[in-house]
């Protein structure tokens, strides 16, 4: 079984791969450069499975992995929630810190640390946290904000850190083409649908949710890319697919949106245990 994650090794989306797939041989798990390439690799059915960031609690959504969803084939099929740790590392013999590399989320999870204390320093945006540590070590930059595994691994010191916000959780999906949707303890349903420009539409379908007496945990638009100002809803439901309430309220708001989509019915899983996800 192949699983593709967003690369190099050490990113945190490695870690959560790691997580979920612990019996997987290193060499089953495929480095991807970008969210995207996870996506394709899936699609193309390269590899059975992708582990892709979806949200975190300080930034919020990854936009790239909600347009993948909404137009690519493939289901989500578990979730994971990650503890997410950042740190500033450096070359042994780093003198002064002009320019950090990171992911632009960890910049964001990061940001009064950064404003604190690297005011003046240039931020350069890359592809992973694991790919700035990368950097860094072959000296391209002279700091990256990285996870302490992605550090070891690069051979980097570690200046500071944790040095991201408190209560910095992150959520990964488990996607794969073949919709094998697996209960667990914790289950959500995720959908997208749109519905009419028109009065009280929307008002329309939570109302549905709110009569089969489903938690919506988590509701966001994003531009439908059809026209300015037509939008998609995201939905997340506490509640499996084949729970009597849930299939009866998504077969009404199915009946009753201009789009429906059903993105997966999943397990949620969060090793770290204090997490409340
Ligand atoms: O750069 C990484 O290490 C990733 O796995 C990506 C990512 C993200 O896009 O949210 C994952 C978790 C953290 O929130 C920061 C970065």
């Amino acid at each position: 079984m192949k699983v593709a994650y967003l690369g190099p090794i050490g990113s945190y989306s490695y870690e959560a791969a790691r997580r979920f797939f612990a019996d997987e041989q290193e060499k089953n798990l495929v480095a991807c450069d970008t969210i995207d390439d996870v996506f394709e690799t899936v699609e193309e059915n390269e590899v059975e499975f992708g582990v892709v960031p979806v949200e975190n609690s300080i930034e919020g959504s990854v936009s790239t992995t909600l347009d993948y969803l909404l137009k690519s084939k493939v289901y989500i099929v578990k979730e994971i929630v990650l503890k997410v740790e950042h740190y500033l590392c450096a070359r042994e013999e780093a003198k002064q810190i002009l320019t950090i590399a990171s992911h632009p989320q960890a910049f964001s999870q990061c940001h009064d640390y950064l404003r604190k204390n690297f005011k003046e320093a240039k931020l350069i945006q890359v592809s992973s946290t694991s790919y700035a540590a990368r950097m860094c070590s072959g000296g391209d930059v002279d700091a990256a904000i990285c996870s302490l595994f992605a550090a070891q691994q690069n051979n980097l010191k570690v200046l500071a850190g944790p040095i991201n916000h408190d209560n910095n959780y992150t959520r990964f999906f488990v996607i794969s083409k073949n919709p094998n949707f697996e209960k667990g303890e914790k289950n959500k349903t995720s959908i997208i649908f749109s519905t009419y420009d028109k009065p009280g539409s929307l008002y329309k379908i939570l109302a549905i949710f709110n009569l089969y007496d489903l938690n919506l945990t988590k509701i966001e638009s994003r531009p439908a890319k059809t026209n300015l100002g037509e939008y998609v809803f995201f939905v997340d439901i506490d509640g499996f697919v084949d729970d009597e309430d849930v299939n009866d309220a998504l077969r009404v708001v199915q009946r009753k949106s201009t789009f429906f989509k059903l993105l997966g019915s999943y397990s949620v899983v969060c090793p770290d245990s204090e997490n409340k996800n």
